[in-house]
């Protein structure tokens, strides 16, 4: 080829045909079709029919800078306020608040042959050891987990525990008792914490972390936190595009410093549920009935990776989920004192003592139900959306088509705080759950703090 011709060829001119200007041409070039690729699916792809902010269709920076600032529950239902039900909240991401429909469609079961959404992966990752427990298992493998661990977790396994729930409730009730008799403030979030995760180490492991003796966190529910914290910050950088998801994975998750934090969390729970697998307690325990179903070594049952990976994932879903719903309603009670005069009367007209009190008669209590479930809608302990995938082949959700690969979820927080679905949305009102006329038009299904469908919390008691 002479210069001339390669100079037309590539469109250099003035005979400037170099390596270097061949490699910053085909630089440019990708830099621009990255450009106008970016444009296109901003404003002419198949999301472009949905409304949101300009910026969000085109950059994920916007969705990064509310999960670092932690700004989610103010943001995304500010986003729904003003651009409806269904809003565009990055190039590939769609957040719903429409109410049951969306929880269904998203989350729901679904007709066998007929396209699922699955889990996204740049959501969630796996365990410490890279096995997979129920939250991020195949459908094949979540199903055989899911039978083994709904054991442990039947009415009849829950009443067997009412014993420890009943000690670890007194225990708790005694220390702050003493706080408060000696003056103190008592810091009711961390009693809770304390409390949460004292029950989850005794059911699981038969040990308690001896948090609420302490009146402390112990150094592995420290590291607990810290790695939430860090999850979301790992999180963020992944998002960006897939050049950074990349380098995560190969380079940030993989250093040194990544590893010893994860092994730090793994380590507990390893040394507990060995030590758990070598004795059997006195009295049954979570992993009691686990192993009934599912004896060590047997086929089809759970490997020992699968029994630390599941201990580990009990030890963060179980807890601080519960101890954040208490405290978020025990906040609302204590602003309302008017709701919580009349659960105390509710309480103590049915019961003479805590003695008396037990699952099922507590499950009774009508006002006190209302009362967690409004504290569900008011604080949600997962305020945030739990994002799917759309399957091959897209699907429709609120009667919209979503196409293949988009990512889709309910903005919990921006559904419960929607005056469409309930009326003074930001207002404390268990009459609500209690068929109070002044609510009638409420979407009392709009509330699904525990999800929906195959994937819904295992720790749900219907
Ligand atoms: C108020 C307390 C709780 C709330 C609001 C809550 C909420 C949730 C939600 C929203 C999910 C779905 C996660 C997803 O789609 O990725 C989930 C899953 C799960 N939760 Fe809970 N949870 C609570 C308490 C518990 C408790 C006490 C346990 C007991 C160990 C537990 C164990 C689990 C497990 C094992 C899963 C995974 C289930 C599966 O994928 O099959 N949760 N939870």
């Amino acid at each position: 080829m002479s210069d001339t011709t390669a100079t037309a060829a590539f469109g250099l001119g003035g005979g400037q045909y170099t390596i270097a200007n061949i490699v910053f041409s085909g630089l440019a070039l990708v830099v621009l079709l990255y450009f106008l690729n970016t444009l296109y699916v901003a404003y002419l792809g198949p999301l472009s029919k949905f409304p949101g902010p300009p910026l969000r269709a085109y950059t994920t920076i916007p969705l990064i800078h509310t999960l670092f600032t932690g700004l989610d529950p103010q943001v995304y239902p500010a986003l729904h306020r003003k651009y409806g039900p269904i809003v565009r909240i990055a190039p590939n991401q769609l957040s719903f608040n429409g109410g049951a429909q969306p929880w269904n469609e998203i989350y729901g079961f679904r007709k066998p042959g007929s396209g699922k959404p699955f889990k996204d992966p740049s959501f969630y990752g796996k365990a410490f050891n890279g096995v997979d427990g129920p939250i991020t298992a195949n459908d094949e493998n979540h199903s055989r987990q899911r039978k083994i661990l709904s054991h442990a977790f039947s009415d009849k396994a829950l009443k067997e525990q009412e014993p420890l729930l009943k000690r670890w409730a007194e225990k708790m009730r005694d220390r702050m008792s003493q706080q408060a008799d000696a003056g103190q403030k008592v810091d009711v979030l961390k009693m809770l914490n304390c409390t949460t995760f004292d029950i989850m180490g005794d059911l699981s492991f038969a040990e308690g972390l001896n948090m609420l003796d302490e009146g402390e966190y112990s150094p592995w529910v420290k590291t607990i936190f810290g790695s939430i914290k860090q999850a979301t910050f790992v999180r963020g950088i992944k998002i960006y595009n897939a050049f950074t998801e990349y380098m995560v994975s190969e380079f940030l998750g993989k250093s040194k410093y990544a590893r010893d934090k994860g092994a730090a969390h793994f380590g507990y729970c390893i040394e507990r549920v060995n030590r758990r697998l070598e004795r059997e307690p006195d009295r049954p325990d979570l992993w009691s009935r686990i192993l009934e179903k599912s004896p060590l070594g047997s086929e089809g049952g759970l490997s020992l990776d699968e029994h630390h990976s599941i201990a580990s994932l009990f030890m963060v879903a179980g807890t601080e989920t519960t101890a954040t719903a208490l405290s978020g309603t025990t906040f609302h009670l204590l602003k309302n004192p008017d709701i919580l005069a009349n659960l105390t009367a509710e309480i103590r007209t049915a019961f003479g003592s805590l003695q008396d009190m037990h699952l099922e008669n507590l499950a009774k209590q009508k006002y006190l139900m209302a009362v967690l479930q409004e504290g569900l809608r008011m604080y949600p302990p997962v305020p945030i959306a739990l994002p799917r995938r759309s399957p091959a082949g897209g699907m429709m959700v609120e009667g919209e088509f979503i196409p293949a690969g988009t990512s889709i979820a309910v903005h919990q927080y921006s559904t419960y705080n929607d005056e469409s679905h309930f009326k003074h949305a930001g207002e404390f009102h268990p009459e609500r759950w209690l068929g109070d006329p002044e609510f009638k038009d409420d979407h009392l299904n709009a509330l699904e703090a525990f999800s929906v469908g195959p994937r819904n919390c295992l720790g749900k008691s219907e």
